[in-house]
């Protein structure tokens, strides 16, 4: 079997363009405008690679952004200070700390310090403990562009083996709250399983999230499987500067039956819903209706 390849980033276009025509009618019959604001502290040059992609795309789909960068030394207090007066204002819907901060910042108190309904990333705990609970929350990006593409190649997910290897709480953990609360049998395996190959093999869907280059390989899938690859790994082979996810995809896709590369896989696609979640957190502030097929 050749498995299909799920093309991440002709989705996310779909996500975006979707995303643009509901900003578009928000501004024509409302006046209002979407925004996001993102917040940067350090010069880490992957992190400015990502913060400029935010940016571009946020004007792009027509939303107002907000970049706030600040040197590496920033105090805790002044960055606290910054999220208040971001919670505080109107003109900003969603509000994203660019992590990992700099090893003085303590991460989980800046990020609880953020308004949950702005939370467009999901990390804050009340959002974690929303959807953990099966209510209306802010969904971490990631997962929720991985749920997006797994309804559109199965339609419904409900009975399927889902297997998620890793078990962070930006990716692995909520990932498989997702999966749960479309019906599927969740297994979380982490890098301690015991016989991961043969608890991956029984996966309908096999979520690689683990941070370690190509370690899922062929014949830990299933023939037939759905394989969504969440990793991005920068390795030198020959000599040369490549990206590879978490699955190794030459042998994975003799095998699966779907799989997403990397790149142009689940990447574009966090930023896109990014965007979706950043939409959604304006409709509800505004009371307005969702945005439909951009939420979980
Ligand atoms: N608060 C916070 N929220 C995040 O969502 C967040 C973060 N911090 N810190 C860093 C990670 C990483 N991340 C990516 C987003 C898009 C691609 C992406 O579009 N990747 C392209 C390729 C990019 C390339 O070539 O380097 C792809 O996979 O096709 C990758 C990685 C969001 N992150």
């Amino acid at each position: 079997m050749v498995a299909k390849v799920i093309d991440g980033k002709a989705f996310a276009a779909d996500v975006r363009a979707r995303v643009a025509a509901h900003v578009a009618r928000l501004k024509e019959e409302k006046g209002i405008v979407p925004g996001l604001a993102v917040v940067l502290v350090g010069e880490d040059p992957a992190s400015q690679v990502y913060v400029r992609n935010k940016h571009a795309s946020t004007i792009e789909v027509g939303m107002a952004s907000f970049e706030h960068r600040l040197p590496a030394g920033t105090g805790e207090a002044e960055l606290l200070a910054l999220i208040d007066r971001l919670n505080g204002d109107p003109a900003v819907h969603g509000i994203l700390v660019q992590l990992p901060l700099p090893g003085h910042l303590n991460s989980e108190l800046v990020i609880n310090r953020i308004d949950p309904a702005k939370d467009v990333d999901g990390f804050h705990i009340s959002n974690v403990g929303l959807l953990g609970t099966g209510q209306k929350s802010m969904v971490p990006c990631t997962p929720l562009g991985c749920l997006m593409m797994l309804r559109d190649h199965h339609g419904t997910l409900a009975g399927l083996n889902a297997v998620v290897v890793g078990r962070s709480n930006i990716v692995g953990k909520p990932m498989a709250q997702l999966l749960l609360g479309d019906s599927c049998t969740v297994t979380i395996a982490h890098s301690r399983t015991k016989d991961l190959a043969a608890v991956c093999r029984g996966a309908d869907i096999l979520v690689a999230a683990v941070g370690r280059p190509e370690m899922i390989t062929g014949e830990m899938v299933k023939p037939g499987a759905t394989v969504i690859d969440v990793g991005i790994n920068r390795i030198e082979r020959d000599g040369k500067a490549k990206l590879v996810g978490d699955v190794h995809y030459e042998s994975a896709a003799a095998v699966a039956g779907a799989i997403t590369p990397v790149p142009g896989g689940v990447g574009p696609m966090t930023i896109a819903c990014l965007l979706a979640n950043t939409l959604t957190a304006c409709c509800r502030a505004n009371g307005l209706a969702e945005p439909e097929g951009l939420t979980a």
